[in-house]
């Protein structure tokens, strides 16, 4: 019943419609008078006799459809910008998917393609959304400093949408929720000693083990740095979360380590995830969506929920809280209990834990390997470290926390590891308000892919960017220093909450490993591992071999 009412009201208007067209027609020509009155040309009368009987056709009506389903793709997925001046394109738009191409593949190295095309401030059109690629130092003091209110929102999280959780937990929360989820992480990671000793502690602990483990290679080569450095930091990352670290050979924690390692190597392209709303419901798994989603979903369920059930019949609110989530928990219920309205809940929660592991595991890990490759590459600067903790340490203990601030060249070297091999390079953001940057508009609803790296290796700024050369940090009496261009952290008000932790993680993991060992190639007669980097969720150097030589 239904669609033949639909069929017979479009026919209708249909009809009504080419009417109109045909009276509009000749009503302009008439009064534009390059017409007689009547007009022959159009024929009105034949067509208003045989229009509607053609449109009865089910070829006419399937086409009609067709032609305003294509007009309604084509519509939505065009750039309206009412003749503002918005930044440039570096190529045309495609039809329907704009510029979703030029984001396949690596987008640093596309991004340095379009860049050269369009300038510093380049638009894309991804399907129908207006994106902002923003290079250079200057220009993203301007959003993230300047207009630091109308940029604190990230857009809708693909990744978290098509998981259920958009605008849940520190990473992918906005507006109100976020606030509050990013001042009680905040207070809790405070509360713990983060970069404090209580920490420096349990990282001490996890470095020992650590160091054990590369010393288990005797001197073969160890081919995945990475994978090894991930279980130490996640582990550091699990005392906050539940209290407690896993052994390395512990079933669970492996699975934890599996989903983790799944979440970011299995994680599909921008591209796909534009489409994943379509893919999904396609048989089988072509595009790996359902495979990286069920880690997630693992992880979500085996750890995340089983912990925070675990500590809730655990916990007893008269105690101080020893963990993330017995803290968060804690809060949550004294601002139920107070009536006080709060985003604090479990789903935040959760989104949060798998915040903390992934913005806190993957890139102090990879930091490490970018600096085990750059040492490969300079041999005389890793001598140069080691002979600094000989004589500030010694050998016959690891070194601690208070004996970073005497390693100045070893956190020299950390940095300028850290602004060559930067990690956390393309931060993203929602305009909520519309400003101006450069002349152009940059319009509320567009969303902005500032690219970091682009300030860390900025020509204007260091000299010979791309040359490794911790000295950039030192000062002519050998003191640290830190430019204000220095900002693998980021900038403003989503800036890395865990900063603190990271740096003392990074200091006191390197430390250690520079005192023990020497870094050697696989073979020392073959080519060194490339320094290029892939731009994955972090940006990571390519998979190398590399031998962990015992001093001592
Ligand atoms: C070398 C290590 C690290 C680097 C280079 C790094 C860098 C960054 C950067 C650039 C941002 C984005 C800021 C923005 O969008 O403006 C960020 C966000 C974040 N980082 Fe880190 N980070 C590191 C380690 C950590 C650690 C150890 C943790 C916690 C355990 C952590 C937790 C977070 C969280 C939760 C966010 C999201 C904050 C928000 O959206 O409000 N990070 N990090």
């Amino acid at each position: 019943m239904t669609p033949i009412l639909v069929g017979r009201l479009l026919r209708l208007e249909a009809s009504v419609y080419l009417r109109q067209q045909v009276f509009y027609h000749c009503k302009r020509r008439i009064s534009n008078q390059h017409q007689p009155a009547f007009c022959t040309s159009c024929r009105e009368d034949t067509m208003l006799t045989y229009l509607p009987s053609a449109m009865n056709t089910p070829w006419f009506l399937a086409g009609g459809a067709l032609a305003l389903l294509v007009y309604c793709a084509w519509s939505k997925t065009r750039l309206k910008y009412g003749g503002f001046n918005i930044p440039p394109f570096p190529a045309p738009p495609k039809p329907f998917i704009g510029h979703i191409l030029l984001l396949k593949g690596d987008i640093l190295e596309n991004c340095a393609w379009m860049r050269k095309k369009a300038g510093d401030i380049f638009s894309l059109n991804i399907a129908g959304t207006h994106m902002i690629v923003v290079n250079g130092l200057e220009n993203l003091r301007h959003v993230l400093l300047k207009n630091g209110e109308a940029t604190a929102d990230r857009p809708i999280d693909l990744c978290s949408q098509y998981l259920k959780e958009d605008n849940h937990g520190l990473m992918s929360s906005r507006g109100p929720n976020w606030k509050e989820q990013r001042t009680i992480s905040l207070t809790i990671l405070r509360e713990f000693g983060m970069g404090k000793d209580i920490m420096a502690k349990k990282t001490e602990v996890e470095v020992q083990i650590f160091l054990d483990k590369l010393a288990s290679f005797h001197g073969k080569p160890c081919g995945n740095l990475l994978l090894l450095t991930n279980a130490a930091v996640c582990n550091v990352v699990c005392s906050i979360i539940v209290g407690d670290r896993f052994e390395y050979d512990d079933e669970y924690f492996k699975r934890v380590i599996k989903n983790l390692n799944a979440f970011v190597s299995k994680m599909p392209s921008i591209w796909i995830l534009f489409a994943a709303t379509f893919f999904k419901h396609l048989p089988g798994d072509l595009f790996g969506l359902k495979e990286w989603k069920s880690s997630v979903d693992d992880m979500n369920e085996n750890f995340s929920k089983y912990q925070i059930n675990r500590i809730k019949t655990e916990f007893n609110p008269n105690d101080e809280p020893e963990n993330f989530i017995a803290a968060y928990l804690r809060d949550m219920n004294k601002k139920k209990e107070r009536g006080i309205p709060t985003y604090l809940d479990e789903p935040n929660l959760i989104s949060n834990i798998k915040s903390l592991f992934l913005a806190g595991t993957e890139t102090v890990s990879t930091t490490i390997t970018w600096c085990v490759l750059f040492c490969l590459h300079h041999p005389e600067t890793q001598e140069k470290v080691y002979e600094e903790i000989k004589s500030h340490v010694g050998t016959a203990r690891t070194p601690n926390k208070s004996d970073i601030p005497n390693l100045r060249y070893l956190s020299a070297v950390i940095r300028e590891t850290q602004r060559l091999g930067g990690v956390a390079y393309m931060l993203n953001r929602l305009v909520t308000e519309n400003f101006e940057m450069q002349g152009y508009l940059i319009p509320k609803d567009s969303q902005l892919l500032l690219n970091l790296n682009s300030a860390l290796q900025d020509g204007d700024t260091w000299e010979n960017s791309h040359k490794f050369c911790p000295e950039r940090f030192l000062d002519a009496s050998g003191q640290l220093i830190k430019p204000s261009e220095f900002l693998p952290f980021g900038l403003g008000r989503r800036s890395c909450p865990g900063e603190a932790l990271a740096r003392m993680e990074l200091d006191l993991f390197l430390a250690s490993m520079f005192q023990r060992f020497r870094f050697e190639p696989e073979d020392p007669a073959a080519e060194l591992p490339p320094l290029k980097g892939v731009s994955m969720l972090t940006f990571t150097p390519m998979p190398y071999k590399v031998r962990f030589v015992d001093r001592h």
